[in-house]
């Protein structure tokens, strides 16, 4: 496990004190264990979370511990916890020690003192180990040593979720991400792409062939690369001129894979939860580390592993019983063919749709119910992977994998209850390369090209993107094809570029860190919150009250077509009888519906306006409102032309009073003089018109003169 430089550990000196020890990194990389760091150690007593001053009076003594030996933090995929700290000493488990550290119950001790973490100490939580137990396998992790003997986990709890985590410079992690969002938030940047840069250690194969550093991490949000030149080319290296890539965040090669996961990804889980759509992908060159990244190791796993972990540990705190689901899918494009690696088979084809954005058409779900079953289909996915050794990485990565897992939950939110789905994306691209670092001529070049199109396509949208052109080719490639929604579409993203710090690499880590730096200044269209309300206990009576509102409002119309139904029925049969009832010069006439009904109708031998004419009923209720003389006569008045008609026996006032004191018929407008004179049919229709259009005694004006 590689140490960050200038950091601390904790030891115990000749006099049994906890002492607090500065780590040399440059001595550190031969030595890995505290007891030989102790030789090297600037020590310091530490009592009580304070540090006391250095014992001069006794020279440190150096702790052996012959049984050690170095191997990962064993961080599998079921997540056994680190439960307890063991510090190095073979020697003198004296009652004195016990003694200190029993009243130490939790001790604040400050990891980090790099310029970046001053003000921001990390300060971790721990309990006094058990007594009397040996040392078998010290870790330093992040500074601190660990003793991985089951025995001492139920001791140690960390005080961050998960479990085994190196949570060194969590909190410079934190601050880095609040510090981000801050300056978004100023700048008016929230929708922007986020890129961190990671760079790899130097691999020992690099170390044997005398590579050097080409790249290093300037502060935490910069990169600074510069050519390498032969120490004794002394003009060329005069010459040499660096530049400085500034990023979101910058990680030299002893992140731990926690860091990375808190710093890039955590904020998109924690969007995938309120119902957003997020995508990580690594990008780099040929064995720059973006697998060890997104994947890592058993020992050391990456954000895929870390992202479902902490995915699963929310979940479980936030969502109701009532739903949950965690489907994903898991999916390779090789030789630019979509492949799916849960159930390998044919080749799947890329679809877009207008409500789900990009799909593929006959990828498998799986349903998950837990952060091992998702290990398990991953384990599964990756070994149907297509990797191959090539001459730059054993395990070199030929296909582009995407693993997506879609996440629906129900929770409580201001106690209503609303449903929540979430798409996360985690891509693990293939590296760029070039054809004389694999092999010329096989089917690895054949691969290499592909990939190379793939991602000079990625690049081509890139550049679309960040130039705010009309069209993006994403159709340039399946990759693109895949990534729409990542780059272009209403999602938060995150790119991890990979580098490799040797100057053998130079070409790729300059390639790289330029197209990280153009694609921080792509803007998606931000986050679209995918959430549902539904309907709580409190709300069943609205509902209630509105659903009745409903039904009332369809029985209020259902009526009124009864109603009408029954008026044209009227006017049929008004039509239908041929001589209107009536006496004398006012008459109400018979209706036939009253006749019907056998009620009797009223008739009148004077005029008397006065007089109410008695209402017609269906039952009780009146069918329509009988007409008075006055109320006709208003009507009339109001309606008749102003200008003499000039044929008098078509005008107003040569129609008999009795003409309008009397309901008009169909026959009466049919034998009417106007009718004949002007041998017009009355259509057959004009019977089933209601009788209010019958009696409008207006019927007549306006009818052109029949001379
Ligand atoms: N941060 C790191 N710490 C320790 N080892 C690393 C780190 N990054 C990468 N490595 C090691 O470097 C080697 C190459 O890494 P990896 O396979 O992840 O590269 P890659 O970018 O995925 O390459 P390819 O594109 O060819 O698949 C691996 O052996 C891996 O263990």
């Amino acid at each position: 496990m590689p140490i960050r430089s200038r950091s601390k550990s904790i030891g115990y000196n000749a006099r049994n004190d906890l002492v607090e020890m500065d780590l040399d990194s440059s001595s550190m990389e031969s030595c890995d264990t505290l007891s030989s760091a102790s030789h090297l150690g600037n020590l310091r007593s530490m009592s009580r979370g304070k540090l006391l001053k250095p014992s001069t009076k006794q020279p440190t003594k150096t702790v052996q511990n012959e049984t050690s030996c170095m191997h990962p933090l064993p961080l599998g995929m079921r997540g056994g916890s680190h439960d307890s700290i063991e510090l190095l000493s073979t020697r003198n488990s004296s009652l004195q020690r016990r003694q200190t550290l029993a009243a130490i119950p939790r001790l604040s001790t400050h990891i980090e003192e790099d310029e970046a973490n001053k003000d921001t100490p990390f300060s971790r939580e721990f309990l006094p180990p058990d007594e009397g137990k040996l040392i078998h396998s010290p870790q330093i992790v992040g500074g601190l040593q660990y003793k991985t003997s089951p025995s001492y986990r139920k001791l140690y709890k960390p005080r961050n979720s998960i479990d085994n985590a190196n949570i060194s410079g969590f909190r410079a992690s934190k601050k880095l991400v609040l510090e981000t969002m801050q300056e978004d938030a100023i700048e008016g940047h929230a929708d922007r792409i986020k890129v961190y840069v990671r760079l790899r250690p130097m691999s020992s194969k690099e170390k044997a062939v005398g590579a050097r550093c080409c790249v290093r991490e300037a502060n935490r949000r910069e990169v600074y690369l510069t050519e390498a030149a032969s120490e004794s080319d002394y003009l060329r290296l005069k010459r040499l001129k660096g530049r400085y890539f500034a990023f979101d965040g910058a990680f030299p090669g002893d992140t731990s894979q926690e860091e990375i996961y808190r710093c890039s990804t955590a904020r998109l889980v924690e969007g995938v939860l309120e119902g957003q759509n997020s995508s990580v992908f690594c990008y780099g060159a040929t064995g720059a580390g973006k697998t060890f990244t997104m994947l890592g190791t058993p020992h050391d796993p990456g954000v895929m592993v870390l992202a479902m972990k902490d995915l699963f540990a929310k979940l479980k705190q936030r969502s109701t019983e009532q739903k949950l689901s965690v489907s994903l899918s898991y999916l390779e494009v090789y030789n630019e063919t979509v492949r799916d690696l849960l159930s390998p088979g044919r080749a799947l084809v890329v679809r877009e749709d207008v409500k789900q954005g990009v799909v593929v058409a006959g990828i498998t779900q799986y349903k998950a119910f837990s952060e091992y079953e998702v290990m398990a289909l991953l384990q599964e996915g990756n070994l149907n992977r297509t990797t191959e050794p090539t001459r730059l990485n054993e395990t070199s990565s030929r296909s582009h994998a995407i693993l997506q897992v879609i996440v629906e939950y129900s929770t409580y939110v201001d106690s209503h209850l609303v449903t929540r789905i979430g798409k996360l994306s985690l891509i693990d691209l293939a590296g760029s390369e070039r054809a004389i670092a694999t092999d010329q001529r096989t089917l690895r070049s054949l691969e290499g090209a592909n990939i190379n199109r793939s991602l000079l396509a990625l690049s081509s949208c890139i550049s679309a993107l960040v130039e705010g052109k009309k069209h993006i080719p994403f159709r340039n490639s399946k990759l693109t094809q895949l990534l729409k929604d990542s780059l272009g579409g209403a999602c938060q993203t995150a790119m991890i570029a990979n580098v490799s710090p040797s100057n053998l690499s130079f070409g790729e880590t300059q390639n790289t860190l330029y197209w990280a730096d153009r694609a921080k200044e792509i803007r998606t269209k931000g986050p679209l919150v995918n959430e549902e309300q539904i309907p709580g206990p409190g709300q069943d009576q609205l509902q209630l009250v509105l659903e009745l509102q409903k039904e009332n409002q369809q029985l209020r119309m259902q009526v009124a077509q009864l109603q009408q139904k029954v008026l044209s029925l009227e006017s049929k049969t008004v039509a239908a009888v041929p001589a209107a009832v009536y006496d004398g010069s006012l008459a109400v006439i018979r209706s036939p519906s009253a006749a019907l009904v056998g009620r009797s109708v009223l008739k009148e031998n004077k005029v008397d306006s006065d007089v109410q004419p008695p209402q017609i009923k269906c039952g009780n209720t009146p069918l329509r409102t009988p007409l008075t003389l006055s109320s006709i006569k208003r009507k009339v008045l109001m309606r008749s032309p102003v200008a003499p008609c000039p044929n008098p026996a078509l005008s107003f006032h040569s129609i008999s009073r009795d003409h309008f004191c009397r309901k008009r018929t169909f026959w009466d407008i049919t034998n009417s003089p106007y009718a004949k004179s002007t041998s017009r049919n009355i259509r057959s229709n004009t019977q089933v018109q209601t009788p209010s259009m019958l009696l409008q005694p207006g019927f007549l004006r306006g009818r052109p003169s029949p001379n």
